[in-house]
């Protein structure tokens, strides 16, 4: 039996952007990305700010077009097509960002926000609003305030609005660009809650980006760490979760709070040693090894390639001295 194609499928994606003046060397924002993302799949991306998340998704929704590379969605190469080609592809690609009161046109009503997709479909008027009442109810808005505009919303509830927008045209894949982290902790799970439960109702795939590695645990099937534009390590949550395989994950993990005092107290910390470096001056070899408590000779001469990380495992790592060999 062969397995399905995946929904997605990025290969090498790259996107540079110019230097900005004074620093006139290019930023290599995304250096060589690949990974598959299967129908109704969640994937999280997570890395420290600025490795690269947010421009990854935004090139693949094609906000961005890529340097180069390939973003193959549905069978068929996007990295390339022009707007008016995107065009009817905008209802199967959406996406959701991390501060909704800035990404929301404060002039429209909510019913106008997620009605605009079905219009920009040909959607009649009427039609349009008796779905973003639906769309109101289905993400927990009454929809009653179907006229309200943004700043009349709490951060949440403008959240829902994001997503209901989102949800309009029905898409297959959804990236979710840090959709907690502008929000209060407390409003964070009911939007966690939310996303959990359309994905379950719905169906559409998720690219999940956060910095929040608890957030990812609860919502993602599978888990990629970006590290300067690249993936260091992708597999299933429960294996990169428990047993890390590359050293930045490693540190990352030791940083998220246990829920059980007495594990915390005696648990390895990893501290990691200086900034992220510069994405327009990445270091030779291993762009980790200059904080990596592992870095040998190779580390500093040759990048290592995103592989198997252990026989029968399905999970990759870029690391010469990956955890699982010891
Ligand atoms: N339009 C742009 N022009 C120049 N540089 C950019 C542009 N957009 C992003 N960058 C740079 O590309 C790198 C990656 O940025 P990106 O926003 O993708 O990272 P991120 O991991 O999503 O971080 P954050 O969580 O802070 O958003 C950063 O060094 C950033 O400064």
């Amino acid at each position: 039996m062969t397995a399905a194609a995946p929904l997605l499928s990025v290969r090498d994606l790259r996107m540079t952007f110019p230097g900005r003046r004074g620093h006139s060397a290019p930023v290599r924002a995304v250096d060589g990305v690949s990974f598959d993302l299967a129908a109704g799949e969640t994937l999280g991306l997570v890395g420290e700010s600025g490795c690269g998340k947010s421009t990854t998704g935004r090139a693949i929704v094609r906000l961005l077009e890529p340097t180069a590379g390939s973003v193959v969605y549905d069978g068929r190469d996007i990295s390339r097509l022009r707007q008016r080609a995107l065009k009817p592809l905008r209802q199967e690609l959406q996406m959701v960002f991390q501060d909704p009161h800035s990404s929301l046109n404060p002039r429209w009503t909510a019913a106008r926000i997620i009605a605009d997709p079905l219009l920009a479909q040909g959607r009649a008027a009427a039609g349009a609003r008796r779905r973003a009442a639906e769309l109101m109810e289905l993400v927990g808005l009454l929809p009653q305030h179907l006229d309200r505009y943004p700043h009349e919303f709490s951060g949440g509830q403008a959240q829902r609005i994001g997503i209901a927008r989102a949800l309009a045209t029905g898409p297959r894949l959804i990236v979710a660009d840090e959709p907690v982290s502008a929000l209060d902790v407390s409003v964070q799970a009911q939007i966690v809650n939310l996303m959990e439960r359309l994905q379950r109702e719905l169906g559409p795939a998720f690219l999940f980006i956060a910095h929040d590695l608890s957030v990812v645990k609860r919502v993602c099937d599978r888990v990629a760490v970006m590290y300067l534009g690249r993936i260091v390590e992708v597999g299933a949550k429960e294996r990169v979760y428990a047993a890390p395989a590359h050293p930045y994950t490693r540190a990352l993990l030791s940083a998220v709070p246990l829920p059980d005092p007495a594990a915390e107290r005696v648990r390895e910390r990893i501290t990691l040693l200086g900034d992220p470096p510069n994405p327009a001056a990445p270091p030779p070899g291993c762009t980790f090894h200059p904080r990596c408590p592992k870095a040998r000779e190779i580390c500093r001469a040759e990048a290592p390639l995103l592989r198997i990380a252990a026989p029968g495992e399905a999970r990759q790592v870029a690391c010469h001295f990956p955890e699982s060999s010891g």
